[in-house]
């Protein structure tokens, strides 16, 4: 059977492992959850995908393909309702705690963009703002053009700005793990009592190798996003009393002729099929919510090629609307604030706590995003 990645979970460690020198540094007075952004309706599509591609050199195919998910989609993303969703989530759980903390939603790719919502948090006067970045990763994508879109914010508004501390990355922290275990597990469970032999499949967002390879932010640390996908993936299959299973890529973009992470899903569910899998459970392990990665390429691609293959397709549920990712949304905060850090599982660190969008290492941001 074709199987990138097999390997059996090791012993977990809850050591916590963060490097972050925000950690400890004091309270702060407001919460910015900072995302991707996604068009609402028909019309913003194509200048949406032009912000997002702005000298990427994504071929003109590739948009237009993407394009074409939107529009199946009625042309909204359904990411921003999903991050508003986390917001009442968060809202719900700081007023259970007693405390009292805005919190604002920002993007980088369309509205509200975080260059508007920083210059409204230095009209309100709010002097330091913890960032959640909407993604669990390190590496150019996941974290450091986070870092990039605080950094640009912050000199757009000049010196009224606020203290922006973006919160660290959360791929290991037990209730992360913990809830996409127990999704995985109820899939698992269905199979199993539909009378089906399962496998686990993992996907995450493909990158480019190159960037990749210069994710982490020192020479002993590079291959970060790689590294703490299959992690997570060991973290959730272990909680979910599984040794056996895939790790896999999705949602390629960029020139065919350049490398990204590799094997796709699709061609690995055809590869699966070939060898007599009949039941697939996927875990969207590399993804917080239900947005077009998930819902189009996994629940409308991948299914459709499972159904033609004769694979019983059952994908877990993401985490992002729980009250466990709220909490933990919230153990960050209180790292940054107190410096006690939530219990992170497994042996590869988390990064990118850092203030104002100063990336942790020189060249982990630099490769892939400026050239
Ligand atoms: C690692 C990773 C995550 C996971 C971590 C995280 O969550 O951040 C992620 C999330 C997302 N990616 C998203 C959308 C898009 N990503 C694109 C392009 C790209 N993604 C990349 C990587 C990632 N992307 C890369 C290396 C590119 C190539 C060009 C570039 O470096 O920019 C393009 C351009 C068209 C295309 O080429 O596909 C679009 C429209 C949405 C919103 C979906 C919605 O609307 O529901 C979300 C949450
Ligand atoms: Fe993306």
């Amino acid at each position: 059977m074709p199987s990138p990645e097999n390997s059996a979970p090791g012993p977990v460690d809850t050591t916590p492992v963060l490097t972050p020198s925000a950690a400890g540094s004091g309270r702060v007075d407001a919460l910015v959850l900072l995302s991707f952004g996604g068009p609402e309706s028909p019309d913003d599509v194509m200048p949406f995908l032009e912000n997002v591609t702005r000298g990427r050199g994504i071929p003109r195919e590739r948009l237009e393909e993407v394009a074409e998910h939107y529009y199946h989609l009625g042309g909204k993303s359904p990411l921003n309702s999903l991050n508003l969703q986390i917001i009442d989530n968060l809202r719900a759980e700081l007023a259970a705690s007693g405390r009292e903390l805005p919190v604002f939603f920002a993007n980088r790719n369309w509205a509200p963009y975080v260059e508007d919502v920083t210059a409204e948090l230095a009209e309100q006067k709010i002097a330091r703002a913890a960032v959640f970045a909407t993604s669990a990763w390190g590496g150019y994508s996941g974290c450091g053009q986070y870092h990039e879109d605080i950094a640009r914010a912050r000199a757009a508004v000049g010196d009224a700005a606020p203290e922006m501390i973006k919160l660290g990355q959360f791929f290991s922290t037990e209730r992360f793990i913990s809830t996409f275990a127990a999704a995985t597990r109820t899939q698992l469970d269905a199979a199993i009592e539909a009378g089906e032999r399962p496998r686990l499949v993992f996907t995450a967002h493909s990158i480019p190798i190159s960037a990749d390879k210069a994710a982490g932010p020192d020479e002993e640390s590079r291959g970060l996003y790689s590294r703490q996908v299959r992690s997570a993936a060991e973290l959730v299959a272990a909680e979910a009393g599984v040794d056996d299973f895939d790790l896999v890529w999705q949602s390629r973009s960029g020139p065919p002729q350049v490398p990204w992470l590799e094997p796709d899903i699709v061609d690995h569910a055809t590869s699966l099929a070939e060898a007599g899998e009949t039941s697939l459970v996927v875990c969207p392990i590399g993804f917080i919510s239900d947005h077009v990665e998930v819902v189009w390429d996994l629940d409308n691609e991948l299914a459709e090629e499972c159904e033609s293959l004769g694979v019983t397709l059952r994908r877990a549920a993401t985490p992002g609307d729980t009250t466990e990712f709220a909490r933990m949304v919230l153990d960050l905060l209180a790292e940054v604030e107190t410096g006690e850090s939530p219990a992170r599982l497994g042996e590869v660190p988390s990064y990118g706590c850092r203030a104002n969008g100063v990336a942790c290492g020189t060249a982990c941001c630099a490769l892939f995003g400026r050239g």
